[in-house]
């Protein structure tokens, strides 16, 4: 029996894979930056959701036809466009403001390396590839004195938390300052509970934090209510006192940050709410200009008085503009009790005509308004796709559902077993056949010696793959199917595409959907239509019923000449070879007419055993390697038409 790969060589075939990946996101957002130039020469918008719509959809399908849910495929596709879309706004906004440009940049933060401001600030400038001179400060009104007096280009502010919610003191310091918003940044936060390496959760006593993460780990803190808190000024100042003290203390921070002093996290997801987010604004001393083609916000405050509907009417304003309000918060105004002051954020460009004509008539009924700033819109909303192409069922299989008994694989449809015509050879209950496999690469001039030494130990037929999906080669196609004509093998081709229907029908016997495809719903109906006998591999991801319900496409399009081919699912005894699902066999043999062939060419393990065990529980027939030793193919196929 083959030894199974070590686990440090399956590691490093996954280093090298990641590597490729990486190097393959590099060029991609490339390639999204030279999109951008091209976008700023012709004006044009940078989000395109009609493109994305088709990229995913696109993907979602081909990923499904590799074995990746599509669910997975749009989480990853949805995080590479937001970070692309992102890229090119930071490109454009540099471009539109060229003096704004600098190498490095002086940075005001609330606390010290490591707090969530830190790391907010940090990716802010790394995406704009500036290095950044982090000044850290004791207060949010610290922040904006620092940029105010020259002594920062930029200070970031906590403005909101999905947990939370707003964060007043910050609005309040809006009121009074003469700063304004150039951006804004959403980061996630993960809070966790931070120790000294050696510390255990049992040995937690103390527990250091900033109020904020405090309120929002409330629940957390109640479950554990031994622990004492002290409040700090911030999370570095936290981690600070847990690097300080014994192993008895903790803090709440993020595991980025807790890296920086050298503290680990006990716990993890502290936060009340699962999807725990928090949203800076970026204040400098001089506005910016957002080019058109990018999404903007504008954040404005007004005092409307005291008149009845006089929030109504502002509102009615930005509704007659198609502006639209993405937050409106309202905080007391300082010395005038009962009086609010409004602080709105819009979908809007500051310059363009639609915002100008709105502020106008804003501008008439409110008592005071001030636009605080205009800057790009960070939040890249995930184009979504319609629920039909996210089902991980192709349609036919929930309606397989809810008809089993009208299912036309089904027993119930067709009690008598099915025996499928495969040129000279029969497949089906009575019929056992074996059939050999190789990639159309493997084919060479003197082939034809192979062929009939394949004829002789027992083989029936020749399965011709396409491992890499290239283009059809008539010529060669053409040399090959008369050998194996000559030979006496049916030829059974590989199939990818419907396109390929007419030239493939010419030469082959049958036409093999290979596992890959199992999900493409036209291939399976254009196949479907044709009078030709087909093999429907399983994919090696798909369940039971998915690979009946691509069954069912086929057969409801009237060809009834179909074969199951069960050709190995992945599995976790040996993640890295498929293995012939054996249960599956028994329970598509029970709920099916259809024959079921069973491959072997994949599956690195017992073969030999597998062939017998497949043939005992029902199988029509097997698929061996065609390269793989004649002598040994030929005693095994000995024992299996024995066994018959
Ligand atoms: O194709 C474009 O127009 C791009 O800008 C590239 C891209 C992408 O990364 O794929 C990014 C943003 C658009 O909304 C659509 C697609």
């Amino acid at each position: 029996m083959k030894k199974a790969p070590q686990l440090n060589q399956l590691r490093e075939l996954i280093t090298s894979l990641d590597n490729e990946l990486l190097s393959l996101l590099a060029k991609r957002r490339h390639l999204s930056i030279e999109v951008a130039r091209s976008k700023e020469a012709d004006i044009r918008p940078i989000r395109d959701t009609l493109r994305e719509k088709e990229l995913l959809a696109r993907l979602v399908q081909q990923g499904r036809a590799q074995g990746l849910d599509a669910h997975y495929v749009l989480s990853l596709y949805h995080t590479i466009i937001e970070d692309s879309v992102l890229n090119q706004q930071a490109y454009l906004q540099g471009q539109a403001n060229p003096n704004s440009q600098k190498q490095r940049m002086a940075v005001a933060y609330l606390g010290a390396r490591g707090t969530y401001s830190y790391l907010a600030a940090s990716r802010y400038c790394q995406r704009r590839q500036v290095e950044m001179h982090d000044i850290g400060c004791s207060s949010f009104d610290e922040i904006a004195q620092t940029v105010e007096s020259g002594h920062a280009d930029y200070g970031f502010l906590p403005i909101e938390n999905t947990s939370s919610g707003s964060i007043n003191e910050v609005f309040d310091l809006l009121q009074h300052t003469n700063l304004a918003i150039v951006g804004e940044t959403t980061i996630d936060v993960g809070h966790c509970l931070l120790a000294k390496p050696d510390s255990l959760m049992s040995d937690i006593q103390t527990l250091y934090a900033h109020p904020q993460p405090i309120s929002q780990c409330s629940q957390y803190l109640a479950r554990h209510g031994h622990l004492k808190l002290q409040y700090c000024s911030s999370s570095a100042e936290a981690m600070e006192k847990v690097l300080q003290g014994d192993r008895s203390v903790a803090a709440i921070g993020s595991a980025e940050g807790g890296a920086l002093y050298g503290l680990e996290a006990l716990e993890s997801g502290l936060a009340n709410q699962k999807v725990n987010r928090t949203r800076f604004i970026v204040v400098a001393r001089k506005p910016i200009d957002v080019p058109e083609q990018v999404p903007a916000k504008t954040t404005l405050i007004m005092a409307t008085g005291q008149k009845p509907g006089a929030l109504v009417d502002t509102l009615l304003v930005l509704k007659a503009h198609n502006i639209n309000m993405s937050k409106l918060e309202s905080r007391p105004i300082t010395g005038t009790p009962w009086e609010e002051m409004f602080y709105l954020d819009v979908d809007a460009n500051l310059a363009s005509a639609s915002m100008q004509q709105a502020l106008k008539e804003l501008e008439r009924s409110a008592r005071f308004i001030k636009v605080l700033g205009c800057y790009a819109s960070e939040t890249v909303k995930p184009t979504q796709l319609e629920h039909g192409q996210l089902l991980i069922e192709p349609e036919s299989s929930k309606s397989t559902k809810q008809t089993p008994r009208d299912a036309r694989h089904s027993r119930q449809f067709k009690p008598s077993s099915t025996e499928v015509q495969l040129g000279q050879t029969l497949i089906g209950e009575q019929h056992y056949a074996a059939l050999a496999q190789m990639p159309i690469e493997w084919f060479h001039e003197s082939f034809s010696a192979h062929a009939t030494a394949l004829k002789e130990a027992g083989f029936q037929a020749m399965i011709i793959t396409n491992n890499d999906s290239h283009a059809i080669d008539e010529s060669i196609l053409s040399k090959l199917c008369q050998q194996l004509e000559l030979a006496g093998l049916e030829a059974i081709l590989a199939i990818e595409q419907p396109q390929d229907l007419s030239v493939l029908q010419s030469y082959a016997n049958a036409l093999l959907v290979p596992g890959k495809q199992m999900f493409n719903k036209a291939l399976l109906t254009a196949l479907g239509s044709s009078s030709l006998p087909v093999l429907l591999e399983r994919n090696t991801m798909a369940t039971e019923a998915e690979w009946l319900a691509s069954a069912e496409i086929f057969l409801q399009a009237g060809n009834q000449q179909l074969v199951l081919c069960e050709s190995g699912v992945r599995n976790f005894n040996h993640p890295e070879a498929l293995e012939v699902d054996l249960t599956s066999l028994v329970n598509v043999r029970a709920t099916s007419h259809l024959p079921v062939i069973v491959n072997l060419s994949y599956s690195k393990h017992n073969a030999e055993a597998m062939a017998l065990a497949a043939s005992k529980l029902g199988a029509s027939g097997l698929v061996l390697n065609a390269l793989e030793d004649i002598e040994v193919s030929q005693s095994l196929l000995a024992e299996l038409y024995q066994a018959e």
